[in-house]
């Protein structure tokens, strides 16, 4: 192939119309594009009206892939710079019919796929000298996107839409990231029976096959890229806390469902402290959903609590956790072992058992609730009105995306309240007027890119919870004169920067950092890099 051709054919490099009269000289790009010599702005605008053109969000989510996978810097300068009307179609709520249309859609390779099949070409696979310049992955086995379920391979567009963010707010050029899937095959008869399915169409892999798999694969990847960051996205319940304690001492890696939606939540709800002066382990907090989200944050919130002065019975005393069958006690459920940490007393709460949620909200009063279910309207009138009762500024969060999974939407969860609920979403909603407080997206893009950002500028060895939890402390900070309880999702870039800074300064009180200095924000800001296009090489 030409040079020129390479060098319009390659995301990377393509600048379409901004190729420069020079560069058309030396490339000879002449001919192969229009006369007029555009602009990275020119080139916005163009897209911009095209995207307003288009009749749906899903519409939009397919025309901005097509063009990360054509011109990546104006792909990202546009998202970069219409931070608020692109993060819905870019990642939730959109990004899930994104997964659920994926194959629909599929245009060009970006990311790897790492099939069952190819199992024994890993390493081959990881081998492209257009890797070289990795440093962060996201990783998903599609088994559990969103509240969506088993997506299979289209679940690749999960890890495609955080590494979007990694730039957008972490700074981060798009030549250092890598979305990768495994597809280890997909229990969704429909794809599997889809003509149109770009999955491998098998049943999902799973036990000791599934686990050497994943471990070739972690081996391969610390052995191409030491020191490069490793997040784990969207897997199921079973395989998330597993995956992470079997190979957070293998690589730098975390896993973003269940420690950055800890982080997220903790610090929305620290945040929400600050303004009430009442303290973490002065709440009765119920959460409901007891999977890799809620145990997270279980577990974030006693370590908070802790903190606070709280003993460990104390701080799980505060909690109240529910699953699929109803309130957790101890004995009586079949949950995990990280959902079982959350089990009230033997009889303590026995005539709870096979109650629904108004009923356990009416017995329990409490003053936050959380959801993390993916169970669509979970949260009734019943049980929110009964919150309503026994508390003045209930808090509550159906954070479970996307939109359409939601335990309840904003408006309701307002009108049921009087306008006095503090109500945070996983996925955007339109404003509501009656609000007292604004309406605050809980999601943990307030946390990934920066934890991201600062474990790499720290050369960290590790990611530990305690960086988790510099995160949240840092997150509550950057909240402090933003109306809603975070800032708005147009300061995603300086709040990245905010929580790199607290995640690198924990990693050195930690032991974990190779990498020193005494000004850790300018370091890391001048590491963040903005989409520009660089002169054609
Ligand atoms: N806002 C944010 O930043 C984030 C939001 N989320 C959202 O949270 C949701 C859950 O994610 P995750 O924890 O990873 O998924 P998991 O599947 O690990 O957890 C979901 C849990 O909810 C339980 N559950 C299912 N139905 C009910 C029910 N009717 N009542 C109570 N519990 C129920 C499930 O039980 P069982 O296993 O038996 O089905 C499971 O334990 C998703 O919708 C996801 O999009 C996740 C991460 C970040
Ligand atoms: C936001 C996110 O990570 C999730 O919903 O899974
Ligand atoms: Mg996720």
């Amino acid at each position: 192939m030409s040079r020129a051709r390479e060098l319009l054919s390659d995301p990377l490099t393509n600048k379409g119309t901004a190729f420069t009269e020079e560069e058309r000289d030396r490339f000879r790009l002449h001919g192969l594009l229009p006369p007029h010599v555009g602009t990275l702005e020119s080139q916005m605008e163009r897209r911009w009206r095209a995207l307003g053109a288009l009749p749906d969000n899903f519409q939009r989510y397919s025309f901005l892939r097509d063009l990360q996978d054509s011109n990546e810097i104006l792909f990202h300068a546009l998202v970069a710079n219409n931070i608020e009307a692109l993060l819905p179609i870019v990642y939730t709520p959109t990004v899930g019919e994104g997964c659920q249309r994926f194959s629909e859609i599929w245009r060009r390779p970006r990311g790897l796929f790492l099939s069952y099949p190819n199992r024994h070409r890993i390493k081959e696979m990881l081998a492209d000298p257009a890797y070289d310049r990795v440093r962060a992955i996201v990783v998903s086995d599609g088994e559990r996107i969103l509240g969506l379920g088993d997506q299979g391979a289209g679940g690749m567009g999960i890890p495609i839409g955080k590494l979007a963010l990694y730039t957008a707010c972490g700074g981060f050029h798009p030549g250092e990231l890598l979305p990768i899937l495994l597809d280890v095959g997909t229990d969704n008869a429909r794809l599997r029976n889809d003509p149109l399915y770009i999955g491998w169409r098998h049943e999902r892999v799973r036990g000791p096959d599934y686990d050497a798999f994943v471990d070739a694969f972690v081996a391969a990847v610390a052995e191409r890229w030491p020191g490069a960051l490793l997040q784990w996205e969207d897997f199921a319940g079973a395989n998330a806390a597993r995956l992470l304690d079997r190979h957070r001492d293998q690589l730098l890696s975390f896993n973003d469902d269940i420690q950055g939606t800890a982080a997220v939540a903790v610090g929305t709800l620290l945040s929400a402290m600050r303004r009430t002066g009442r303290p973490l382990s002065a709440q009765r907090i119920l959460l409901f959903g007891a999977g890799a989200a809620g145990t997270g944050i279980g577990s974030l919130l006693i370590a908070a609590m802790r903190a606070e002065g709280l003993d460990e019975a104390a701080a799980r005393a505060t909690i109240w956790a529910i699953d699929r069958d109803g309130l957790i006690r101890e004995g009586a459920n079949q949950v995990s072992e990280a959902a079982r940490r959350f089990a009230r007393p033997a009889g303590e709460a026995d005539d709870l058992a096979g109650a629904d949620l108004a009923t356990i909200v009416a017995r329990v009063a409490p003053t936050v609730m959380i959801g993390v279910s993916g169970q669509s309207g979970a949260f009734t009138e019943d049980a929110v009105r009964a919150m309503a009762a026994a508390v003045d500024r209930p808090i509550i969060f159906p954070l479970s995306n996307p939109a359409s999974h939601a335990e309840a939407r904003p408006d309701m969860l307002s009108a049921w309240t009087e306008g006095r609920a503090i109500i945070g979403t996983g996925s955007p909603f339109p404003p509501v007027k009656a609000a007292l407080t604004p309406v605050t997206q809980v999601n943990n893009v307030y946390i990934f890119p920066g934890v991201a950002l600062g474990a790499l500028a720290a050369g960290a060895r590790g990611v530990s919870d305690a960086m988790f939890m510099a995160s949240a402390r840092a997150l509550a900070e950057a909240a402090d004169g933003a109306s809603a309880l975070l800032p708005p999702v147009t300061a995603l870039r300086d709040v990245a920067l905010t929580v790199a800074t607290a995640v690198a300064e924990q990693a050195v009180a930690d032991g974990l950092a190779t990498v020193a200095t005494d000004d850790w924000r300018t370091r890391i800001a001048a590491m963040m890099w903005t989409p520009e296009y660089a002169a054609a090489e």
